[in-house]
């Protein structure tokens, strides 16, 4: 494959604020040869997220750099710690993938894996242009961020996003009798802020279906579309079947994904979730521009260990800066009585992430109670 940037020409040059950086940049000589470099070619790219930031000038001398140089979605995620590999091959069968790559190295980079698989059928099967056109036909965004503010105010415990979870690759089924809609409308009754959905089909045997019909069955709260993004068409997709709210993984995209990803949202009206689960991902999310809301992951998706310590040692360390932004966090995973939820708050958190605690009961709206200790109000 050519290189991106030398078959768009999209060059620092040509955009006077990368210019500019890049006249500020401790790597003046390699961007003083950007004009002339033969790239090696990429592994692959997300090309039009470096031809909308380039185009918006919102990427740095640095970045180009980077790109211009040939280096690969791969080497530039591991420059800054991301762990989770791409095969950026989703046209091959898995087998020759890994005959290339080995093995998926844990759960995560395994998801991600069948990930890219999956959305280049989805592409195939619904092109990018009609899933934008549906999304920009699908009702108005309900406020996620804002519904959670509320709620927290109103109640003084944290704001619930209750999750509609059937299945986990570390837990196994949840729930065998699974009616995603009664469990909606049970959330619903009971307090929830906001719910999330899983849509993940081979992991946890959700769908976007099920998002589609809690919304169309008129459940009011706000609805976050639990999925592995990877890719823009994914988000379009979740809105255009009735989503709020999208989740970014900070483990597996890189800082250009996540604002392009941003920007996409912010133009859909969508709240986006961005979860980290360590120091690095945390201090990375908050150099980002235009992030509102942080999910805090308790759990360790490449490994499962389950450590609600992990909130408060990231708040403790960065609590002042995520104050001072305005950014609202979200304690996720392994909670199950009212010491965990508070905890968490202690620790700084205004909304929790709930799923398993709550799906495994008889009656999962009855459980909030439970979980909380006391009845939220709507
Ligand atoms: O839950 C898993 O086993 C899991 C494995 C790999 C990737 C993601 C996974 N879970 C996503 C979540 O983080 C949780 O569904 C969510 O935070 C709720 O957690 P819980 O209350 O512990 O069910």
């Amino acid at each position: 494959m050519e290189s991106l940037l030398a078959s768009t020409s999209l060059r620092a040059s040509s955009f006077p604020a990368a210019a500019a950086a890049a006249a500020r940049s401790p790597v003046p000589s390699r961007v003083a040869t950007l004009a002339t470099t033969r790239a090696r070619p990429l592994c692959c790219g997300p090309k039009d997220t470096i031809e909308a930031l380039a185009r918006d000038e919102m990427l740095n001398a640095v970045e180009l750099v980077q790109w211009e140089n040939g280096k690969s979605v791969n080497d530039i995620a591991a420059s800054q710690g991301i762990r989770i590999r791409r095969h950026c091959r989703p046209n091959s069968s898995m087998k020759a993938i890994e005959e290339e790559m080995g093995e998926p190295r844990n759960i995560l980079e395994k998801i991600i894996w069948d990930k890219e698989i999956e959305v280049a059928e989805g592409h195939a099967k619904k092109p990018l242009k009609e899933v934008i056109e549906s999304a920009g036909k699908a009702p108005p965004t309900r406020d996620f961020y804002g519904s959670l503010k509320a709620a927290y105010r109103r109640n003084g415990v944290p704001a619930l996003i209750a999750e509609v979870k059937k299945a986990s690759p570390s837990r196994g089924v949840l729930r065998e009798n699974f009616n995603p809609v009664e469990i909606a409308q049970a959330y619903e009754k009971n307090g929830a802020a906001c719910l999330s959905i899983l849509t993940d089909e081979k992991y946890f045997q959700g769908s976007f279906e099920n998002l589609q019909k809690v919304r169309n069955a008129g459940v009011k709260c706000p609805l976050l579309c639990k999925e592995f993004v990877v890719d823009k068409w994914q988000i379009y997709y979740a809105r255009s079947m009735g989503a709020d709210a999208i989740l970014l993984i900070a483990a597996v995209l890189t800082d250009l994904d996540i604002t392009y990803f941003l920007r996409i949202c912010k133009e859909l009206g969508l709240t986006a979730l961005i979860e980290v689960h360590d120091e690095r991902e945390m201090e990375r999310v908050l150099n980002i521009n235009g992030v509102q809301l942080i999910g805090i992951n308790n759990r360790s998706l490449e490994t499962f260990v389950v450590d609600t310590s992990n909130t408060k040692t990231l708040l403790d360390k960065h609590g002042d800066i995520i104050r001072e932004k305005g950014i609202l966090v979200v304690g996720e995973s392994g909670l199950f009585n009212p010491d965990d939820v508070a905890y968490v708050q202690n620790a700084g958190v205004s909304a929790v992430l709930v799923g398993e605690s709550l799906v495994k009961q008889e009656d999962p709206g009855r459980a909030i109670a439970g979980l909380f200790g006391k009845e939220l109000s709507q």
